[in-house]
């Protein structure tokens, strides 16, 4: 099929990309021309797992080509819109003039037999909106919401858990049109499940704030073991014993960050207090709140095993990416760890595989180094934000013999803790001792 894609940042440039794998014909449009031009010489502006050979590949093959001119939508007749959809800088409600924007762009170059797939994540009304602009050309909407993993992104888009299909009723030929893209991930069996436009939405944005529940869920419980001695780990452990409530998504920690988790419980809440329905979704407020909670806790541990002030103290900070294999530092735990200890006086050294570049220009105050032995050396303070395997994997006797002070945070439970103790060092975990 000709596919046009609005959008390609981290959902878009992979879309665009595995649907041209997957033999579709693909444009990718972005009004970041510096986004396009790395794109076009098939390089990622992004680290993502598998994306580089998916790109070279794909662009090899001429099934795939990246432009600014949203005029080259005209050739396609599948359009997917995949632009950003970020918390308002006033408020917590989604912003959608780049919805709306990529909307606009497309309306001069579709049709009668071409449809608009939205896969953006939208607060429950926007399809109904954008459906009758786009049926002025003559053309369709549906709504397609996303649900890949940062990290797994290629392999979730080529082998999704399952496809969402939002369409107005009785609009067979968007469902027939989504089954040709999907053919792929439909012929392993894929689950799909064909709704009104309204459930989409919900879909997407009800599967999220899940799982931010689940986490703040533990996190929770985190909080309760921090004040009993009890041990979080081993109850979560416990607990997804239970098929019914499962040990995914249950690792206590620094709590959920990233582009998605966060706002999109937030805009869940705001949409749901435009319609009247506050209270439905009240508890989310209470999960972003313990969420929010885990930071400050590192903050005050890091501030207690440094005997009250870190004051012109060296911390080592290890991540600064909102988890690991990924870039991304958009509202990343590990990065406003880093930033308050700044704040507050603290000598920070923060390192990080992948994230350095993105997390410098969002805050150049603070010090980074690529080499982890260097921000150990000398170190007052390890600690540990973000689970990178080379931060699981790293030796805490040859550790120990570079900072000043063995003692260690684990802001992700994810360090042997009897291998650290072991190796002379002082380990406090996240609602563990
Ligand atoms: N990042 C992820 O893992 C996932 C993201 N989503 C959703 O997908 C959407 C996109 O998210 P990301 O890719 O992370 O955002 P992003 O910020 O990485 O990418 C958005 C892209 O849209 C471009 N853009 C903005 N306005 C445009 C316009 N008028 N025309 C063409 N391009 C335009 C931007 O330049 C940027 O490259 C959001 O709604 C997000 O919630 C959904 C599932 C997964
Ligand atoms: O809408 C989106 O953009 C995407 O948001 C999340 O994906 P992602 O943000 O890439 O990352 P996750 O793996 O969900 O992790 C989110 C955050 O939760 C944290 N987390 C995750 C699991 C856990 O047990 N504990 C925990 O603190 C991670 O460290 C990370 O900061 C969802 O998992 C995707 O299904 C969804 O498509």
């Amino acid at each position: 099929m000709r596919i046009s894609v609005t959008g390609c940042g981290y959902l878009g440039a992979v879309h665009a990309s595995a649907m041209a794998q997957l033999g579709h014909d693909v444009v990718g449009i972005d009004v970041d021309a510096a986004k396009i031009d790395r794109l076009a010489a098939g390089e990622p502006p992004f680290f993502e797992p598998g994306l580089p050979d998916l790109l070279t590949e794909s662009t090899a093959s001429g099934r795939l080509r990246f432009t600014t001119d949203a005029a080259a939508a005209a050739n396609a007749t599948v359009h997917f819109v995949a632009v950003g959809t970020p918390q308002t800088a006033d408020g917590n409600a989604a912003d959608l003039r780049y919805v709306d924007a990529a909307i606009d762009g497309l309306l001069p170059h579709i049709g009668p037999g071409h449809t608009v797939v939205g896969k953006s994540t939208v607060p429950v009304g926007t399809a109904a909106r954008l459906a009758e602009r786009v049926k002025a050309t003559g053309a369709r909407l549906a709504w397609n919401p996303e649900f890949l993993r940062e990290g797994f992104a290629v392999d979730d888009t080529v082998e999704p858990d399952r496809l969402v299909y939002g369409v107005e009723a009785g609009d067979d030929s968007s469902v027939a049109v989504l089954d040709e893209v999907y053919e792929h991930a439909l012929g392993l069996g894929t689950p799909r499940i064909v709704t009104d436009f309204a459930t989409a939405e919900l879909v997407k944005v009800s599967a999220n704030a899940f799982l931010a529940t689940k986490i703040s869920f533990i996190n929770a419980m985190a909080e309760i073991a921090e004040a009993t001695g009890a041990d979080v780990t081993q109850l979560a452990d416990a607990i997804g014993h239970d098929a019914r409530i499962g040990r995914r998504f249950l690792n206590a920690g620094v709590g959920f960050g990233g582009g998605c988790l966060p706002k999109d419980i937030r805009a869940f809440t705001a949409r749901a207090d435009e319609l009247g329905r506050g209270d439905a979704v009240a508890f989310l407020k209470e999960v972003d709140a313990i969420n929010l909670r885990r930071r400050k806790r590192v903050v005050d541990l890091a501030t207690a095993e440094l005997g009250g002030s870190v004051v012109g103290r060296k911390v080592a900070v290890l991540g600064v990416t909102f988890k690991p294999n990924s870039d991304d530092v958009r509202d990343s735990p590990a990065l406003d760890v880093a930033v308050s200890l700044k704040g507050l006086g603290a000598n920070v050294v923060a390192t990080d595989p992948k994230g350095i570049e993105n997390a410098r220009s969002r805050h150049p105050q603070l010090d980074y180094v690529d080499d982890v032995n260097e921000a150990l050396r000398g170190a007052d303070l390890v600690i540990l934000v973000t689970e990178w395997a080379e931060y699981r994997q790293l030796d805490p006797a040859a550790a120990r013999t570079l900072v000043a002070m063995p003692t260690i945070i684990d802001g992700r439970n994810t360090l042997d803790r009897d291998a650290w103790v072991g190796a002379g060092w002082r380990y406090r975990g996240m609602g563990r001792d």
